[in-house]
């Protein structure tokens, strides 16, 4: 018999924010291990409204309607303060464990930011200070965006995550780093089985990056490859 396996499933979800229509009626999504899939769709389609719900940041009906490596994304905490979920939003914010949601912006260096996640491998940690090129010394409340986005990035990539759900954020990066993340991200899926779901209008070099592409338009999902 073959056994089902989904790291990321969303049943029959409803969601609108307070007051307005409902964005999302029975929402439905399966996303496999080791899947690297696309989120797509026009601006105001629900892309970044839907990692959050499954970044856990919504409450959004009982405990069998989002679920994440078959946990309740909202309810069952410890996939986000343990690292298994990681979410890369837009805002200059981590949120790190129980520390809850910690500013990225201050006169702090990227050393302490860094340095002050508790129970890293000291080799991952390497690893990414040498992929995004971050100079500990950096002043937080003096670098530019793409350099405080590469802070960004690195906190949320310390832990071993095991989803990993990504809204725009390489957006201010140039280039060369934008590859290296994504040759890093592929890596991280083949060699460790993980699950991405990068929601992006920039397509330059991910032709061959995916291996899903899901499209939202109306509230549905339509599954292009
Ligand atoms: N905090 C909020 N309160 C009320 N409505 C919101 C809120 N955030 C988003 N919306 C609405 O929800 C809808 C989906 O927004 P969302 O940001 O999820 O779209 P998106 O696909 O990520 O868009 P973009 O491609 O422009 O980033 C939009 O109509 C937006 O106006």
């Amino acid at each position: 018999m073959e056994v089902e396996s989904s790291s990321i499933k969303v049943n029959g979800m409803q969601f609108g924010y307070s007051g307005d229509n409902p964005i999302f009626v029975d929402f439905n999504l399966k996303i496999s291990p080791r899947s690297r899939c696309l989120l797509v769709g026009a601006n105001g389609s629900g892309k970044t409204t839907l990692l959050k719900i499954l970044a856990g940041k919504h409450m959004v009906g009982g405990r069998n309607v989002v679920r994440v490596l078959d946990f309740s994304s909202f309810h069952d905490t410890h996939l986000v303060c343990s690292g298994d979920l990681s979410y890369l939003g837009g805002s200059w914010t981590k949120t790190i464990g129980s520390a809850g949601d910690v500013p990225l912006q201050g006169d702090f260096s990227a050393e302490h930011m860094i340095f002050g996640v508790e129970g890293i491998d000291p080799i991952r940690r390497e690893k990414l200070i040498d992929l995004l090129d971050i100079d500990l010394q950096w002043r937080m409340h003096k670098v530019s965006d793409g350099q405080r986005r590469r802070v960004q990035i690195c906190l949320g990539l310390l832990h071993p995550f095991q989803v990993l759900l990504l809204d725009e954020v390489t957006v201010d990066l140039d280039v060369v780093a934008r590859m290296d993340l994504l040759e890093f991200f592929k890596e991280e899926c083949e060699q460790r089985g993980c699950t991405i779901v990068y929601a992006t209008h920039i397509f330059d070099g991910l032709e061959s990056w995916a291996t899903d592409l899901a499209y939202i338009q109306d509230g549905d999902l339509k599954r292009v490859i």
